[in-house]
């Protein structure tokens, strides 16, 4: 594959649950290295797209390419190419932060000449060296989300898919997260991040997606935004889904409150 193709291409997506659609002719290319924020209001399909890039759940229409391969036609082969990190960590607390990445690099056949070596390097990666012999069940929600990281980066993606990763984290494990997500970056790893946090979208992404009911309202570099303007973009962006909710709340409220 070379690196003027887009690693991800989608065309014409569609998915709909029942007769609801969630995304509507959605057209994306995602190029080597970018490291791209997926913003946008609760049910505006950031996770579905997550998910159907990462081969979990169908297309109703439209095609999906990653690395070269069609999903669903190729979907084993595509999700060899990725890594995701969602709400569920996917680690055995019995077992030590080590020994969960010698698990996972088994599960993945990593050759096993540098297996060690690249465990250690990632666990290094992530901050988590002095507590690589501790079980993870005794780790903080922010020290699991580093050590999923880690996981999800053993086979060398060609994609790594976040979803929420910021939930749940305090302050700190936010920040070290940041730095955890712009070093892989700059180390040439292509990511897509679903988030709501528009600072930290900005501060780390080189690229800004919003979605808007299923359609792509805002696509920009994340540079070409002046500081303290996403906010405002945001806001133009999902104004109708906005004022759609004001509309649902007020017409739930006044519901509530007229007497049967
Ligand atoms: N398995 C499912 N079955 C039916 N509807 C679903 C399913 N998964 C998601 N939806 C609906 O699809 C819409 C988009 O959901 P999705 O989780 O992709 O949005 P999101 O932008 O990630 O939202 P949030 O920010 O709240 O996580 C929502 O209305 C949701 O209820």
């Amino acid at each position: 594959m070379t690196e003027t193709r887009p690693v991800v291409a989608i065309r014409g997506l569609v998915k709909a649950y029942g007769f609801m659609p969630v995304l509507r002719q959605l057209d994306l290319d995602v190029m080597h290295g970018e490291c791209v924020a997926l913003l946008g209001p609760n049910g505006s399909g950031k996770s579905t797209l997550l998910k159907l890039i990462a081969g979990l759940t169908k297309p109703t229409a439209g095609t999906i390419e990653v690395g070269g391969w069609q999903m669903p036609q190729e979907a084993h082969a595509v999700r060899a190419q990725l890594g995701m990190v969602s709400h569920q960590s996917l680690l055995y607390g019995n077992l030590t932060a080590r020994e969960n990445l010698r698990f996972f690099a088994r599960l993945y056949n990593l050759p096993r000449q540098g297996r060690d070596a690249r465990i250690s390097d990632l666990l290094e990666q992530v901050g988590l060296t002095r507590r690589a012999e501790s079980l993870v069940r005794t780790f903080s929600r922010g020290m699991q989300q580093r050590l999923s990281i880690a996981r999800a980066l053993l086979p060398q993606p060609h994609v790594l898919l976040f979803d929420e990763p910021y939930s749940g984290l305090d302050q700190d494990a936010a920040a070290m997260l940041d730095e955890i997500l712009i070093q892989t970056h700059r180390d040439g790893q292509t990511m897509l991040i679903s988030t709501h946090l528009l600072e930290r979208a900005q501060h780390t992404a080189s690229r800004v997606i919003i979605l808007n009911r299923g359609r792509i309202a805002l696509d920009t570099p994340a540079d070409a935004i002046p500081p303290n303007q996403l906010a405002i973009q945001y806001a133009a962006a999902t104004s109708d889904a906005q004022q759609a909710s004001t509309n649902t709340n007020t017409e739930s409220t006044s519901q509530t409150e007229q007497p049967a």
